[in-house]
């Protein structure tokens, strides 16, 4: 397993992650979730290794992760990390940049294995297409397959499909988690995108203020948000009487002390998202049909 202990770590003065603990199983997903700047990139720098702790120790099983004070070269044959800049070869090809670090002496094996890879990212069609000729989208991909081409034991990925359309984003997710699950590798994962990680991570942290604000699965955090931070990664939400409700938690009813103005109407595919007034606040819920600017409606809260 992945063990955090008590990590601190700050790159001048003020500590960017303090006190921070958490471990992860051999095969689980890990989402890592904050706001922009609140260190998810960072953290997963460290535990590969890219920096010297100011305090605390990370274990991947028995190995202890050290930075670059102890180490001469960065990062351990266990562990691939897919970070922001791709760091590809930009003149060779597709398959070239995925074989790259398998054996030459088992060019059959390679070869499978890039084939099986260029089928997980979905970019069979440009196998022996220069990198240098590629969309950022398509060489995000290329990082992801090239990271698994030597299977590791953990993959660090920091907001993987972030360059990737939304017409092949779903089934790409899918299709990685899927063979994340199915080699049994350990995924920790950075993202902003509540996509990563409904339905594919086993757990979650939330980063806020250096420290976890909060980790769980999803599902607990999802039924009970306990910040607005954390509902607003997840859905639309209002907070009424202290109470954090998510715009799909509020209906229409005939009759109700929650009186409220529409203001704006928003076309959602299956469903409208209304922004209301409600005693000078804005609320937002969901309906199944538009409703007109100006109209009163009464809300009530469901479970
Ligand atoms: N190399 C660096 N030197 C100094 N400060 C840095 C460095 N890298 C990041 N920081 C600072 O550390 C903090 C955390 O940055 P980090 O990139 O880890 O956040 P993040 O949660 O991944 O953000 P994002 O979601 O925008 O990618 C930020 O305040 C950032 O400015």
């Amino acid at each position: 397993m992945l063990n955090v202990q008590n990590l601190t770590f700050s790159y001048q003065k003020s500590p960017i992650l303090k006190d921070i603990s958490f471990k992860v199983d051999i095969g689980e997903n890990l989402a890592v979730i904050g706001e922009s700047g609140s260190g998810k990139s960072t953290l997963l720098n460290l535990i590969y290794g890219e920096f010297d702790l100011n305090q605390g120790q990370i274990f991947w099983k028995d190995t202890e992760i050290l930075g670059p004070k102890y180490n001469l070269v960065i990062g351990y044959d266990f562990m691939k990390y897919v970070h922001q800049e791709f760091d590809l070869m930009p003149y060779i090809s597709v398959s070239e940049n995925i074989s790259k670090y398998l054996s030459r002496f088992y060019p059959e094996e390679s070869e499978k294995r890039t084939n099986e890879l260029l089928k997980v990212v979905e970019l069979e069609a440009f196998a022996n297409v220069k990198v240098k000729t590629l969309s950022g989208g398509q060489k995000q991909r290329v990082a992801l397959a090239r990271a698994l081409a030597k299977q590791p034991e953990i993959i660090l990925l920091d907001e993987p499909f972030s360059h990737i359309d939304n017409f092949k984003k779903q089934s790409l997710r899918r299709n990685v988690f899927k063979y994340l699950k199915d080699k049994n590798i350990t995924c920790i994962v950075a993202t902003h995108d509540k996509e990563d990680v409904l339905g594919f991570a086993d757990t979650m942290i939330v980063l806020e203020n250096q420290q976890i604000l909060e980790q769980g699965k999803p599902e607990a955090l999802y039924n009970n948000p306990k910040t607005p931070l954390i509902a607003s990664f997840f859905s639309e939400f209002n907070v009424i009487d202290d109470q954090i409700v998510y715009a799909n938690q509020l209906k229409v009813i005939d009759k109700s002390n929650l009186k409220a103005t529409v203001i704006t109407c928003y076309f959602k595919g299956y469903h409208y998202l209304i922004e209301a007034d409600l005693k000078e606040e804005k609320v937002f819920f969901e309906h199944d049909t538009s409703i007109e600017k100006g109209q009163e409606v009464f809300l009530s809260i469901s479970e």
